[in-house]
């Protein structure tokens, strides 16, 4: 049994809640980050918490903890459970308030932090590629709410997850309401077209992942050209190659989008030399635990 960190203490996983009365719950009013340990190096550790600081900036949510002190409490949690490769879940929430939706009236935020296992996709998914569709809902509009705030409202991500899981695949690609190619219901997309890597700017309706920060950094490394670019289907269906990234996912080749057949239907050169160097770094960059 894992111990979870609930408002300054470690309660058992069983046993660790919060309030019926927290806007977490009652309106999705809070902010998440998915982390990952490797062999007990958080990767990325102060990149994941600079944005979700951001994110709770942009919401006016006062963590009431600063950005060191979450730092140790996200490295404790890790430690208390003597996990040495785990999937971090943090999440920061408004906090208790009334049955209204006012947010000034809840005065103190939930933090929670969450440290187990996730296994997203098997490896023969890494090995074969991923085969997805296309869902038929669009990205909430940024002037809605802005998709680069991974926010506690992923009713669109899992809308566009339940029409892939029921209609047999693992993962769906997200359009914006222009029709611009955003992202998947959980990870960031790229192609590779002529031996240039491209990923839509954030403002497209896509969270700034920091694994696909990662992704463009290691490319640069490889000499590789990357370019922020808005495309279409049209561009991903006769791309060379296609690959997603995520903290969970990590990076994982895309072979078939909407039943065409990328380049030859099998992971990429580029998807593959890429993904070889992200593994290589993920006990490089970051916190140690122990
Ligand atoms: C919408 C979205 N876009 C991109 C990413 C990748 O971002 P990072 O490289 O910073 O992790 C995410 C994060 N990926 C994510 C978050 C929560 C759950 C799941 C799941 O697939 O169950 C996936 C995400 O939720």
């Amino acid at each position: 049994m894992g111990l979870v960190y609930v408002n300054g203490e470690f309660v058992d996983s069983e046993r660790a809640s919060v309030s019926v009365f927290d806007h977490g719950y009652l309106y999705g009013d809070g902010i998440f980050e998915g982390i990952r340990a490797y062999d007990g190096v958080i990767f990325k550790l102060d990149e994941h918490l600079k944005r979700l600081y951001s994110m709770a900036k942009a919401l006016l949510i006062d963590i009431p903890l600063t950005m060191e002190e979450m730092k140790e409490k996200v490295v404790e949690t890790v430690r208390i459970n003597n996990l040495r490769d785990a999937y971090i879940r943090l999440v920061v929430s408004r906090g208790k308030g009334d049955l209204g939706l006012d947010p000034y009236k809840c005065p103190k935020p939930t933090v929670v932090i969450i440290a187990d296992k996730i296994t997203l996709y098997p490896e023969s998914m890494y090995q074969n590629g991923l085969k997805i569709i296309t869902s038929t809902y669009r990205r909430n509009s940024i002037q809605a709410l802005d998709p680069q705030i991974k926010s506690l409202n992923y009713l669109n991500n899992i809308l566009a997850k339940i029409e892939a899981v029921k209609a047999g695949y693992p993962e769906a690609l997200i359009l914006n309401q222009e029709g611009y190619v955003a992202e998947c219901t959980g990870d960031n997309i790229f192609i590779v077209s002529n031996g240039t890597l491209y990923s839509p700017p954030s403002a497209v309706g896509a969270l700034g992942g920091i694994t696909r920060a990662t992704v463009i950094d290691i490319a640069k490394q490889m000499g590789i050209p990357f370019e922020e670019k808005y495309f279409s289907l049209f561009n991903v269906y006769t791309a060379d190659e296609c690959f997603l990234t995520g903290t969970a996912a990590e990076a994982i080749p895309v072979v078939e989008v909407d039943h065409r057949v990328i380049g030859d239907g099998k992971p990429g050169p580029i998807t593959k030399k890429i993904i070889e160097e992200f593994r290589k770094l993920t006990t490089v960059l970051g916190t140690k635990v122990y």
